[in-house]
């Protein structure tokens, strides 16, 4: 099942580059944010894919209809995808947007595929199986780093190019010698599951589709995706609103980070 649907996104992804590759135009959602042709045939292609290889599994993506929250609680196993992650990074076209499909069950993301039509780069990963990258048509096993010793070699932090920033500072301000990197989309939870990246601190808001499929990608590699105030795993599915809480993505745990975190989380 794994190769078809990687095939099918790379399939939406080729759809959404030759939109990328046009002019396009942009219109503006209810709530500010942009959408193209491209999101919307990248949906498409994605809902149409997923009816074709598990029918019967509802498909909940961010450009669908609103779903009520009495019948996605009804829902043990469903699929949730954002078609196009980083849309404004597409509309300035510097290539960090991405597909992103994944597999919930009971509210746990167990199964993701991340892709990235421009870097021409995919990173999946399934509970139990690990966590894999194909890029240049090369696939390779991925898995988080090992915080080093943040003397001897910088820890690495993940931020947005445009959400968060006060809060961000907050937390860095109390970090250790540590290098930022500014990146789009759900490439940022990619980069520390690659081990790219020790720490994506996301404090400000998001989604559940922008962060389902990356969380699969992180915790098969090894690292977690947890709620800013409570330490827990992120779940989907558990209440009316789709949004995440503030949230931080890590390799493994560690006190000065925790530090920090309490430090930029009002509580
Ligand atoms: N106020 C808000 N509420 C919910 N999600 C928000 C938000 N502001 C930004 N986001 C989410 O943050 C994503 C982009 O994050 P970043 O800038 O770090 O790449 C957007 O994804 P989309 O591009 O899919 O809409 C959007 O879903
Ligand atoms: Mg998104």
């Amino acid at each position: 099942m794994q190769v078809r649907l990687i095939e099918g996104v790379h399939e939406a992804g080729k759809q959404v580059l030759k939109v990328y590759q046009e002019d396009f135009e942009v219109e503006t959602k209810a709530d500010e944010s942009p959408l193209t042709a491209a999101d919307m045939a990248s949906h498409h292609a994605l809902v149409a894919l997923l009816e074709e290889v598990s029918p019967g599994v509802p498909v909940l993506s961010e450009e669908s209809d609103e779903v009520s929250f009495a019948t996605r609680q009804q829902w043990r196993r469903y699929w949730l995808i954002d078609p196009l992650d980083g849309t404004k990074e597409f509309v300035s076209k510097n290539g960090e947007f991405t597909l992103n499909v994944a597999l919930v069950e009971e509210g746990v993301p167990v199964f993701g595929i991340v892709h990235a039509p421009v870097l021409d780069a995919t990173w999946w990963g399934q509970q139990g199986l690990g966590a894999y990258k194909i890029d240049a048509k090369r696939k390779r096993a991925i898995q988080v780093r090992q915080l080093p010793d943040p003397e001897l070699a910088p820890w690495k932090v993940v931020g947005s190019r445009r959400h968060g920033a006060e809060a961000f500072e907050t937390f860095c301000a109390e970090l250790p010698h540590h290098e930022r990197v500014s990146m789009g989309s759900s490439l940022k939870l990619c980069l520390v599951a690659e081990g790219q990246a020790d720490l994506y601190p996301r404090l400000a808001p998001t989604s559940e589709w922008d962060t389902a499929a990356a969380q699969a990608v992180v915790t098969a590699a090894g690292g977690e995706v947890l709620d800013a105030h409570t330490l827990e795993p992120l779940r989907c599915n558990q209440q009316d609103s789709v949004l995440n809480p503030w949230f931080l993505v890590c390799g493994q745990r560690d006190e000065r980070w925790e530090k920090a975190l309490r430090a930029s989380v009002k509580r």
